[in-house]
């Protein structure tokens, strides 16, 4: 489904040159679970951009289902994300007017679906927010207004979800309803999972984890009941 190809990406900052990946290579399939993991700064939200098209690399490519991103438009991007994504950014980015049931119902209002926010409920119930539909994001606390973002990445069931830290601003038992939903999505739809986190509990739940670091994504090894493991 997604097969990165000698990507390289940095960042100019001045004079300053930020590398965030060199030539890496990563192939991952329909329906797979991966974990992204590694220290802070490193470029792992960077990653899900370039994933997402949001960002463009320097060099190599990204390609999804055979398209190469490089060689979409930002338009064709946008309808990509729409269509096939689901992403949950760390900033959230809900739309501030707009109450949880309409940020949740957005993907499917957008694409006409005539049971938009009757889905939406059912999720943000699942997300524990029933009480918390008429919300406006300014009404809710940061770790409400992430449940909303997962919430409406999740809603039209999209092929690939892109999450950077998900469980990052929630208690633990929140945090791990959150994963659990997650899980289960995978499971019942076969919705591809990519999810930066520093959860290792979580990570190892997934088929993957992949450590970046140095500009390079190394696939990490686990004794069986070690959660501090190193890379491969
Ligand atoms: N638009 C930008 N311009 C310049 N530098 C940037 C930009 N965005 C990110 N960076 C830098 O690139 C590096 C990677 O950032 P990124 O947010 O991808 O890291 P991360 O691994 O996701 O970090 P964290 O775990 O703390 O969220 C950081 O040093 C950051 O300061």
């Amino acid at each position: 489904m997604i097969r990165l190809n000698q990507l390289s990406m940095h960042y100019m900052l001045g004079e300053s040159r930020i590398d965030i990946l060199h030539e890496v290579n990563l192939e991952i399939t329909a329906g797979e679970r991966v974990a992204i993991a590694g220290p802070s700064g490193t470029g792992k939200t960077s990653l899900l951009l370039l994933l997402a098209g949001l960002e463009r690399p320097a060099a190599g490519s990204v390609r999804f289902d055979d398209r190469s991103l490089g060689e979409l438009d930002r338009d064709q991007l946008a309808d990509l994300r729409r269509d096939c994504m689901g992403i949950v950014f760390q900033s959230f980015h809900l739309v501030p007017s707009l109450t949880a049931l309409d940020n949740a119902a957005l993907p499917l209002e957008i694409a006409g679906c005539r049971d938009a926010r009757a889905r939406a409920r059912v999720l943000l119930d699942k997300v524990g927010l029933g009480a918390r539909l008429d919300h406006y994001p300014g009404q809710l606390s940061g770790g409400e207004q992430q449940r909303v973002a997962i919430a409406r990445a999740l809603v039209h069931e999209p092929k690939l979800v892109l999450a950077d830290e998900p469980t990052g601003n929630l208690d633990d038992r929140t945090g791990a309803a959150i994963g659990e939903l997650l899980l289960d999505l995978n499971a019942q739809t076969g919705t591809t999972l990519i999810l930066v986190t520093h959860d290792m509990a979580f990570a190892r739940r997934c088929d993957r984890v992949l450590r970046l670091s140095g500009g390079a994504l190394t696939e990490m090894q686990f004794e069986s009941d070690d959660t501090h493991a190193q890379p491969a």
